[in-house]
């Protein structure tokens, strides 16, 4: 059983929904662009529901409904095992780095008094030997060696030391907040240490009950014409979501996504609350370049997510939907069985959530994160309960890619859109890789800067995204 749901199931029924969608045929047969876009949701039916969809000429798939509000289907063996392991060789070999969380590049530039950053970056200076201006377990263990009693420390007992009472956050490397406090770590240390030697340790509970950074992953982005140069998978996102070829062709690089143990990404929302005021990161380039520069704020319009699994997981990993199919939305901490329960927190909570999906090879997730604007017919209002995220990997290795789908609440917008990404010569979506100029996913209560290179900007300039769960801080 790949999805445990914790509401009752209904008897599942069977339907073959032979694909009907014109795009089908466009995408094999050269692209004609939409004039007029219309956009409907797969119906969700009720939870257990399966039908046939024939994805690709021939081949039937799965799609089971799992959860109504939001809708969420999954699709077993969506991708062959070979495809699965194309992306994750295709990923490692761009490179994953660090996933960026918002945390980290808001501390990044400041943070302090003037003494602050200048015991930070002298500690950076001397001690960062590969100057990502971060201090790792060995980086540290040079900083330090001179307090009394660390160079007498195994290697293991400095790295539980580290974990312990070092790295605050649990990310295994000290950021410029972390580094801080190293001055006043001293005693700390040394204290730590007779502690330690005479067995007197005991495990740092409450840190443990600490969320930690809100993502701890490796990431790589990978441009379609990269990854799916024959538009095989392309052709079955396109039958899947019904969509007109041009929104699924101009939707942004795919994100690859790895974890080890301890890696995780707490619950988050991967598109932003509807803000007329606010345009949206797929479409901001559409704007008169005399107003570009004056665009400080933008938000993401990712109508739908599909997750991929690239793998099976040994253990944990799962995606959670905390408050999927709940009666009513609230994002404070609740109470279950007599225990506090934080939503957010899928470290110490993942079994709490109303949907866990564990990864399995070749599975996609695809949800809604978004309703559909009645009058408009385009984009609606953004539908919280898609609150999701990844729970502790506990043992081996999860990877997993995902595909966002923007859609902007205004409907020639987003066909000025199509114009200009398939006939206008931008590459801005499909034709940039670099994951570092990539706009991120978002957490909660963070907010995520991102260093604008679009082409047809004048100037390089910091643009805030953002975040459905962001406070939003202008810059
Ligand atoms: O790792 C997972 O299961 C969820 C990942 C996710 O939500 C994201 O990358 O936005
Ligand atoms: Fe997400």
């Amino acid at each position: 059983m790949v999805t445990s749901l914790k509401k009752s199931v209904p008897s599942t029924r069977e339907k073959v929904v032979k694909n009907t969608a014109e795009d089908l045929t466009l995408a094999n047969h050269g692209q004609k662009m939409a004039d007029r876009l219309q956009i409907a949701k797969l119906p969700p039916v009720e939870v257990g529901y399966v039908r046939q969809m024939e994805l690709k000429p021939g081949k039937l798939y799965e799609v089971k409904t799992v959860a109504m509000n939001p809708e969420i289907f999954l699709i077993p063996e969506f991708l062959s095992s070979d495809e699965c392991d194309r992306l994750k060789a295709l990923a490692t070999e761009n490179g994953l780095i660090k996933s960026k969380t918002v945390y980290k590049s808001n501390i990044k530039g400041g943070g302090g008094t003037d003494n602050t950053s200048l015991y930070t970056k002298e500690t950076l200076r001397l001690f960062d030997q590969d100057n990502n201006n971060f201090l790792n377990v060995s980086e540290t263990y040079r900083a330090l060696s001179k307090i009394e009693g660390v160079v007498s420390l195994s290697q293991s007992s400095f790295n539980y030391m580290f974990d312990e009472i070092l790295d605050f956050n649990s990310d295994r490397e000290l950021d410029q907040v972390e580094i801080q406090k190293l001055t006043k770590m001293t005693t700390k240390v040394e204290k730590w240490i007779k502690r330690y030697k005479s067995g007197d340790v005991k495990p740092n509970e409450a840190k443990r009950r600490r969320m930690g950074p809100p993502r701890l992953s490796r990431q790589a982005w990978l441009e379609r014409k990269v990854y799916d140069k024959d538009r095989e998978l392309t052709n079955r996102l396109i039958a899947l979501t019904g969509l007109h070829s041009d929104i699924i062709t101009t939707s942004e690089n795919m994100q690859v996504v790895y974890y080890t143990p301890g890696g995780h990404y707490h619950a988050h929302h991967d598109s932003s609350d509807l803000d007329l005021n606010l345009p949206c990161e797929h479409t901001r380039q559409l704007y008169p370049k005399e107003s570009h520069n004056n665009i400080k704020e933008i938000r993401l319009c990712r109508f739908i997510t599909v997750l991929y699994y690239l793998d099976d997981t040994e253990e944990g990993g799962e995606t959670a939907f905390p408050v999927a199919d709940n009666d009513t939305y609230t994002m404070v901490d609740y109470q279950k069985d007599g225990r506090a329960v934080n939503p957010y927190d899928l470290s110490n909570y993942c079994k709490d959530a109303n949907l866990i999906i564990k990864p399995r090879k070749g599975l996609a997730v695809m949800w809604y994160n978004h309703h559909i604007n009645n009058t408009t017919g385009m984009l609606g209002e953004h539908n919280l309960f898609s609150l999701h995220g990844g729970c502790d990997v506990l043992k081996g290795e999860k990877w997993i890619a995902n595909n966002w789908i923007a859609l902007d609440e205004n409907h020639d917008m987003q066909i000025k859109f199509h114009r200009k990404q398939l006939y206008g010569g931008n590459k801005a979506r499909t034709g940039k890789s670099s994951s570092k100029e990539q706009v991120e996913s978002g957490n909660e209560n963070y907010v995520d800067t991102v260093k604008e290179t679009k082409s047809d900007c004048n100037s390089r300039q910091e643009v805030v995204v953002s975040h459905p769960d962001a406070t939003r801080v202008p810059l």
